[in-house]
């Protein structure tokens, strides 16, 4: 028997898009979805998909209704035509939401199955996971769904190997009392990880209370988590329950944990030690069960070690770590989360988009990303208002960026008014391409001259020569 090499793909699937760039994107976005697994080839329109469907063969055919007019004129006699010619491949329509009569054509003249666009790679291969194991399919392509990991869960959106083992740690701590501690930069998702905690867990159907310790005054903090009784201080007219009690039964989250008082942590250790709180200005204890996570974009260890934070809290509350990674070592989730972004704010604007062109998904890909998904979340959305709709191209791009100051290299606004632009000597020009290469490189010639494909010699002698120009002129 011949093993096969299961880095092989294992099938063929043709894409039939019109618009190029953003073919070459889902492509892109959906061979890795599908763990490359697939040959895909890409069809630029009907004609040029029945003449691969006569050459070879494919598995799976996914069809754009909207780029099929060079065929036939009605949409669902070039899917007869091309279902026939495709010869027991599973046949997929993509339809834009606004023709669902199209889409249900389609079917009728012989497609398995139809989606909506935008198409988001996850969410497509998992989609083509379950058609192919609806038709038996499954294991000669070996697409099953279950082999395909998550691309979204309970509110996180990603399919990256990093995320399903966040969200396996979830699924695993959600049913438990004991305490979740979270880290993880700004913007990675901590608020949506202890909603996850909290709504996966046995609580669901009590309250979860969120308390930002960052962002409440210092000498307010204690009121607000434990509550006030009446005539405590000036202003506390009635009595009131804190967000340790609101939370009863269910889950209190402590928000940038880093950040409490200290005098506060002593009382929030005892609180967690004896499950008794007292009101602010009342002698009384009172108990209440409440499953506590927390967070913090700090690290507990330097906190503690500047004895910002008691180290006797924190191993109260770090029973149970989840670390949620940035986003820049997670980067095959960037245009994931960029896509469903896309196709969210869209619908918010009632806007229509289809993508983002290749140059734009790479640079995406490789930014660094230090406000992680919530920066990515605003230029998305920033794109979405300012742009009229389509793909989102690098000039796009720019221009949204430009206002964040973020994933771009700013560029020189555009002059208002028609200069002629001065030109600079031939020697000058070269040496700014060069000292900007240098000086992104820290200073190291050896690194700028291997980026400019040129010796470091040549730069040494090429500097030289400046400085001589420089002398003359
Ligand atoms: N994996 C994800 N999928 C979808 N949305 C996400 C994901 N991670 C973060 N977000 C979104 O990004 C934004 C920031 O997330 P969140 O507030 O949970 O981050 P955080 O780590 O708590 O940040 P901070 O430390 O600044 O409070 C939110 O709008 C959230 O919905």
């Amino acid at each position: 028997m011949q093993n096969r090499n299961d880095s092989e793909p294992h099938g063929r699937l043709l894409l039939i898009d019109g618009d190029e760039p953003h073919a070459q994107v889902v492509a892109e976005t959906l061979g890795q979805s599908l763990g490359g697994r697939m040959r895909i080839a890409v069809a630029a329109g009907g004609r040029q998909a029945v003449e691969l469907l006569r050459d070879t063969g494919f598995d799976i055919v996914l069809a754009d209704l909207s780029c099929l007019r060079d065929l036939c004129e009605r949409s669902d006699d070039a899917v007869a035509r091309l279902v026939r010619l495709a010869d027991g491949a599973l046949f997929v329509a993509v339809s834009d939401g606004a023709s669902v009569s199209a889409a249900v054509g389609a079917m009728r003249a012989g497609a398995h199955d139809y989606v909506v666009k935008p198409l988001n790679g996850p969410a497509m291969a998992a989609r083509i996971g379950e058609l192919a194991q609806r038709h038996g399919k499954g294991r000669s392509l070996s697409i099953e769904p279950q082999a395909q990991g998550r691309s979204d869960y309970a509110g996180f959106i990603g399919a990256s190997s990093a995320m399903q083992f966040v969200y396996e740690q979830i699924g695993r701590v959600a049913t438990s009392s004991a305490p979740v501690f979270i880290t993880g930069e700004s913007g990675t998702g901590k608020d949506v990880c202890a909603e996850a905690l909290h709504e996966e867990g046995p609580r669901r159907d009590k309250r979860l209370v969120a308390i930002n310790c960052a962002a409440i005054p210092r000498d307010l903090m204690e009121s607000e988590l434990f509550g006030v009784a009446r005539g405590a201080f000036t202003g506390a007219h009635d009595d009131r329950k804190g967000a340790a009690e609101l939370a009863d039964g269910g889950t209190l989250f402590l928000d940038e944990i880093g950040e409490m008082d200290l005098s506060l942590q002593s009382k929030l250790l005892r609180f967690l030690q004896t499950g008794t709180l007292s009101r602010v200005g009342e002698s009384g204890v009172r108990h209440v069960d409440v499953r506590v996570i927390c967070a913090t974009n700090r690290n507990p260890m330097q906190l503690i070690s500047e004895k910002k934070f008691r180290e006797d809290l924190f191993y109260r509350l770090h029973v149970l770590p989840i670390h949620l990674p940035p986003l820049r070592q997670r980067p095959t989730d960037i245009m994931v989360l960029a896509q469903h972004f896309l196709a969210r704010y869209a619908a918010e604007e009632h806007k229509h988009f289809t993508g983002f062109t290749p140059d734009v998904a790479s640079l995406l890909t490789s930014a660094e990303w230090k406000g992680n998904v919530r920066q990515l979340q605003n230029l998305v959305r920033r794109l979405v208002v300012m742009c009229d709709g389509g793909t989102i191209t690098m000039p796009m791009l720019v221009a949204a960026d430009i206002e964040s100051r973020g994933v771009v290299t700013p560029v020189e606004p555009t002059p208002r008014v028609e200069r002629r632009p001065v030109i600079l000597p031939m020697w000058q020009q070269e040496q700014r391409i060069i000292e900007d290469a240098i000086a992104s490189f820290g200073g190291n010639v050896s690194l700028a001259a291997a980026a400019l494909e040129i010796s470091p010699s040549t730069i040494y002698r090429k500097r030289q020569g400046w400085a001589e120009m420089a002398a003359a002129s």
